[in-house]
Formats: structure tokens, sequence, C-alpha cells
């Protein structure tokens, strides 16, 4: 492979010009806008798993495929605080997969979708020569204008997420290296985040609801990578306060440097991370409060500086790096 990063390809495949007048967000954030008509906008995103990146027969079922292939495309919806109503699924199936096992998928992608309401109304079936790859689009619709983009934040703003930080990443860690009958309670919790990711998306409502300025993104490559998303797409920097961080009672079994190598680069968390001005935070915080939704300051906006995001403890400041899961540079680690 010769290309740094999926990140510098995407830059490069995007039009530099948009055609129809009716897109209103295209490539660069986590999903796509379209104004069908006057009171609605469409959101619109794709994502694929395929076997061996996005999981494998050790780390997930055929159900637990299902259930994620369609929660990670659910959950770039949320994180434009829409609400999503259909989906699509195109897959591409090897021989050495059964029949029944893929049924199993698609009853993992009927339950997740029985929870938020959704429908399937199409896709495409083909075979492959390589392995299983599932590509699920999801269409979703917010009220007119109200898409909360990566590009919103604003110095003085804070940082917040939802829920806590670094699960899935340590329950891949147990399944790709423990054998199944070790595991003690913590670790089979550690193991639910990776292979059954709950998308917010009644927290993303909440945050489109409440007429405010709000940038978001969702937590897919690791808190690093989307805080350096939004400071690069608003052009100022971000400044995570290290000791803030949501941290579960099932991750603190581990060393702190494993919890939060977890937290910055481990990703597919599905939580949402973004930004608002302190005032509109303290409703964001009462709101989410009654929907028994957690939600925690982990940091704060600043004018661009050196570093678009950076971490502090005890009193000093550092780069938080862009680093996490890279497709074009997994295999050179
Ligand atoms: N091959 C491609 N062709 C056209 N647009 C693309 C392609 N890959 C990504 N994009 C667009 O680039 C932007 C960023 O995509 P990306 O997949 O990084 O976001 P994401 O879905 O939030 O992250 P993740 O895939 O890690 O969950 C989106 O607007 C997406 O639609
Ligand atoms: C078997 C196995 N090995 C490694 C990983 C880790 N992994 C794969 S893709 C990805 C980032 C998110 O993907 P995307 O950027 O496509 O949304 C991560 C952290 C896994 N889940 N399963
Ligand atoms: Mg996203
Ligand atoms: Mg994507
Ligand atoms: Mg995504």
């Amino acid at each position: 492979m010769d290309l740094p990063d999926e990140f510098s390809f995407i830059n490069k495949i995007k039009p530099a010009k948009l055609k129809q007048s009716s897109c209103i967000i295209g490539i660069g954030d986590d999903a796509a806008v379209y104004r069908a008509n006057s009171n609605k906008d469409q959101v619109v995103c794709v994502d694929t798993m395929c076997e061996e990146v996005h999981f494998s027969r050790k780390t997930m079922t055929p159900f637990d495929i299902g259930w994620k292939a369609v929660a990670v495309n659910i959950s770039d919806i949320a994180a434009m605080g829409g609400k999503p109503l259909y989906y699509l699924v195109a897959i591409a199936v090897p021989n050495s997969w059964k029949e029944e096992e893929l049924l199993n998928v698609y009853e993992g992608m009927a339950a997740i979708a029985d929870k938020y309401n959704i429908d399937l109304i199409g896709g495409d079936t083909v075979s492959t020569k390589g392995s299983l790859v599932i590509a699920v689009t999801v269409i979703g619709e917010l009220p007119t204008g109200k898409a909360l983009l990566r590009s919103s934040a604003m110095p003085g703003d804070i940082v917040f997420t939802t829920g806590t930080l670094g699960n899935s990443a340590a329950g891949l860690e147990i399944l790709l290296h423990q054998e199944e009958n070790t595991y003690k309670s913590f670790e089979k919790e550690l193991i639910v985040f990776h292979q059954r990711p709950v998308p917010q998306v009644e927290a993303g409502l909440i945050l489109s609801s409440l007429n405010e300025r709000v940038s978001l993104n969702d937590i897919s490559d690791g808190l690093a990578s989307e805080c350096n998303e939004i400071a690069e797409a608003s052009n100022v920097s971000i400044e995570i306060d290290e000791h803030a961080l949501p941290i579960s009672n099932a991750l603190k079994n581990y060393s702190l440097d494993d919890q939060l190598n977890w937290v910055y680069y481990g990703g597919e968390e599905y939580q949402l991370v973004g930004t608002t001005s302190k005032q509109h935070y303290l409703q964001i915080e009462e709101k989410m409060k009654q929907a028994n939704i957690q939600v925690t300051k982990i940091g704060t906006v600043k004018e661009k500086g050196e570093f678009p995001v950076m971490i502090r403890k005890d009193g000093r400041s550092l780069e938080l790096k862009k680093l996490g899961y890279n497709h074009f540079r997994e295999g050179e680690k």
C-alpha cells in the first residue's frame, strides 16, 4: 500500500465543488446531509465491515457482526443529531460462509433495527473470492438546518463526551489474547462493549433539539483522532483534561497507561464527543440527566495554537497526536 492513511486518500478524492445545490454537507463529516424538502434535511452514511479487519470468527459471532454493522452507521447518524429511518445492506459472501450463519448476521441487524425502529429497504448480494464484507447504508432525517457539524467548535467551548471510554478496545484485547473459559465478570462486561456497541441516538437528538451551536463526532477511531477532526474542521485547538476522562469501573482493573492508551487510540466506542458554549452545556447536562445519559466535561476549546489537540495533566500540556486505527498502516505495526 503506497498511501500514508485513509484520511489523505479521502482528501484526494473529495470533489472540489458540488453540482447539486440541495447538498448541505458532502464528504468531510460523519454523514452527508441534503435537503429533500423544506422542513426536513436527509442524512445518509455508509460504513463497511470486513472479516479479519473489523471482526474475526474469534472476536464476533455472526449475530454480533450484524448488530455492529448497523450500529456503527446509526452512530454516524446520531453524530449529526439525526433520527435513523431506513437501512440498506450490501454483502459480499465467500463460499466458506454457510446460509445459516448469514441469516444469523441478519438477525443481529434486525435486533438493533427493532430497537431504533428502522427498516431494511434494500441492498445487494454478491460472491467474493476474498473474505466476508458488509457495507450498511443508513438514511435518517433532522429538522432543516439542524445538523451538528464537526466544524462548529469555537474558542471558549466546553468539550464533552457521552458514556465511558476505552471499553471496546479493552474488550478486543481480551477477545484476541485470552481463552474464553478464563473470562472474569469485568472482562465479560468489556467484551460486550466491543461486540454490541450502543449508538447514542437519544443523546444526538437531545443535542440537535436544543437550538444551540454544538459540534459533534462519534468515536470510531479513538478520542485523539475524533478531537483532531473537530479541531481541524473548526480551525481551533482542543485541550483535554486527562484527569476528567470518564473511565468505567471495569476498565479501572487495568494500569493507567493501558486505560489511557485505549481511551485515546482504541476506538470503536460509538460514544459521542462534542463541544458547545459554557452556558449551553449547563442545559445539556440537565437534559441528559433527565434522560439518564452520562455526559462528562473533558476539556475546553482554545484559539488555534501550535497543536490541534493537547492533553492537560499534572499542570502540564502535551500534544495528543492523531494516532489511532489506520486502515492503510495496521499491517506494519
Ligand atoms: N471512498 C470514499 N469515497 C467517497 N467519500 C468517502 C470515502 N471514504 C470516506 N468518505 C467520506 O469521508 C468522510 C469521512 O469518512 P470517515 O469514514 O472517516 O468518517 P466516519 O464514518 O465518521 O469514520 P469511521 O469510518 O471511522 O466510522 C465522510 O464524509 C465520508 O462519507
Ligand atoms: C479482529 C479485529 N482486529 C482489529 C480490530 C480493531 N479495529 C478494526 S477497524 C478499527 C477502527 C474502526 O474502523 P473504521 O475506521 O472502519 O470505522 C479498529 C479499532 C477489530 N475490531 N477486530
Ligand atoms: Mg463518524
Ligand atoms: Mg466511515
Ligand atoms: Mg463511522
